[in-house]
C-alpha cells in the first residue's frame, strides 16, 4: 500500500535549515494499522504530508495506493483519506452540508453522496447533529466528523494526523472504537501519527518510532518491548521460616549475621536464566531483589519457586511490565512521556 524510499524533507527558513525528515524507508502492507510514534518535532506530520502528496519531498520516492506521490498526486489523493491536525471543515457550515460538500468534491453523484453521508452519520454516532454547525460540536464530535469527512470517498488507505490530541480520555476511547469499526467495515489500511504511548501500544499493530527525522525502530509493540526494554520484577526475600510460620503469618527478616547468606542463596537460586539480578539488603533483614527480564509474568512464579527451593521465602512481589516509553528511553536516552508532558 505504501513504499517509501529515501524520503527526505529539508525546510529552509531565513538562515535556518531544518532537516525534518532524513531519508526514511518505510513499507505498509494492505490492511495494516501502523502508528508513527515520536516526540514533538520528530518529523511525523512532515512524513504524512509527503505520503499524502500535500508536501513535495526534497528527495526520495513514495508510492502510495498504487501511484507515485510526485508524478501522480491527483490519483494518490483520489485513493486516500486524510484527516489532518485540527480539521473540522468550515466552522459555520452544518454537519450534513459539510459531508455533502465533501462528496461533491470527490465528484460523487448526489444520490450517492447523500447515501454515504447518511451511512457515516449513523456509523460515527453523529445522528441528531446533522443540522448543527461545526463550531457548535464538542471536540470529540468534531473529530468524528473529521473521520466521516475523510471516509466519504471510501478510501482504501486512511491517514490520520494525531487524531486524538486534545480529547479527554473518554472521547479518545470513543473515537478509537469508531476508527476500529470503520476499519472493519471498509477493510481499510490506516496510518496515523500519535505521541500517546498507550494509544500506540494498544491500538497499533505496528509502531514506527521516529526521532529527529529518522526511523529508529519499526516492529509490533510486543516485539519492540521484547527487544528494547525489560520487565522488572521486585521481590522482598527473607529466610524461609523453619517449621510453622511465625505468629502473624509473616516470615521474619534475616538476622544480621544471616543477610550475606540470604544474598548468596538468592544469587545461587536465580543463577539460571531468570534475568539480570540485583540485590540490596535493608536494615530490617529483608533482601530486596530486582530482576530485569523479558516475559516477566512468566518469570515471576518461576523466580518465587526457585527461591522457595533455595530455602527462602518471598514476602512481597511486584511486576512492572515494559512500556513503549521504556523502549524510547532505551533507544534515545530520553523519555517520550516527559517530552510529551
Ligand atoms: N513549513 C515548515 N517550515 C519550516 N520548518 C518546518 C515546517 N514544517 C515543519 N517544520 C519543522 O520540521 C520538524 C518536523 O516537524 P513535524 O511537524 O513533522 O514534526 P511532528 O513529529 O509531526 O511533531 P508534532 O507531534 O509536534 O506534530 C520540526 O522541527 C518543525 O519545526
Amino acid at each position: 500500500m505504501i513504499r517509501a524510499r529515501g524520503l527526505t524533507k529539508t525546510f529552509h527558513r531565513k538562515k535556518e535549515t531544518v532537516e525534518a525528515v532524513k531519508g526514511i524507508d518505510v513499507d505498509v502492507r494492505e490492511g495494516e494499522l501502523v502508528a508513527f510514534l515520536g516526540p514533538n518535532g520528530a518529523g511525523k506530520s512532515t512524513t504524512l504530508r509527503m505520503l499524502t502528496s500535500l508536501l513535495e519531498p526534497t528527495a526520495g520516492t513514495a508510492e502510495v495506493a498504487g501511484y507515485d506521490v510526485a508524478r501522480d498526486p491527483a490519483r494518490v489523493r483520489s485513493r486516500i483519506g486524510f484527516i489532518g491536525q485540527g480539521n473540522g471543515g468550515g466552522y459555520s457550515y452544518r454537519v450534513l452540508d459539510e459531508l455533502h460538500n465533501q462528496g461533491r468534491f470527490y465528484g460523487l453523484p448526489a444520490s450517492e453522496y447523500a447515501r454515504r453521508a447518511a451511512d457515516l452519520v449513523a456509523a460515527l454516532d453523529l445522528e441528531g447533529l446533522e443540522k448543527r454547525t461545526v463550531q457548535s460540536l464538542s471536540g470529540g464530535q468534531r473529530r468524528r466528523l473529521d473521520v466521516a469527512l475523510g471516509l466519504m470517498n471510501h478510501p482504501p488507505l486512511l491517514f490520520l494526523d494525531e487524531p486524538t490530541t486534545g480529547l479527554d480520555p473518554h472521547a479518545r476511547a470513543n473515537l478509537w472504537e469508531h476508527i476500529a469499526a470503520m476499519r472493519e467495515r471498509y477493510g481499510m489500511t490506516i496510518v496515523l501519527t500519535t505521541h500517546y504511548l498507550d494509544e500506540a501500544d494498544s491500538m497499533a499493530e505496528r509502531v514506527v518510532v521516529i526521532d529527529h527525522g529518522e526511523i529508529i525502530a519499526d516492529a509490533t509493540p510486543d516485539a519492540l518491548k521484547r527487544d528494547h526494554a525489560d520487565d522488572v520484577i521486585t521481590l522482598a526475600v527473607v529466610p524461609a521460616p523453619g517449621g510453622a510460620p511465625a505468629t502473624g503469618g509473616e516470615a521474619p527478616g534475616a538476622r544480621p549475621g544471616e543477610v550475606a547468606d540470604v544474598v548468596g542463596r538468592v544469587r545461587a537460586s536465580l543463577a539460571e536464566g531468570v534475568g539480570q539480578v540485583e540485590t540490596a539488603s535493608g536494615a530490617d533483614g529483608v533482601v530486596s531483589v530486582r530482576i530485569s527480564t523479558t516475559h516477566g509474568a512468566d518469570r515471576l512464579p518461576e523466580a518465587i519457586e526457585a527461591l522457595r527451593v533455595g530455602g527462602l521465602a518471598v514476602r512481597s512481589a511486584a511486576l512492572q511490565q515494559a512500556s513503549l516509553d521504556d523502549v524510547f528511553l532505551n533507544l534515545t536516552g530520553r523519555s517520550l512521556r516527559e517530552e510529551a508532558a
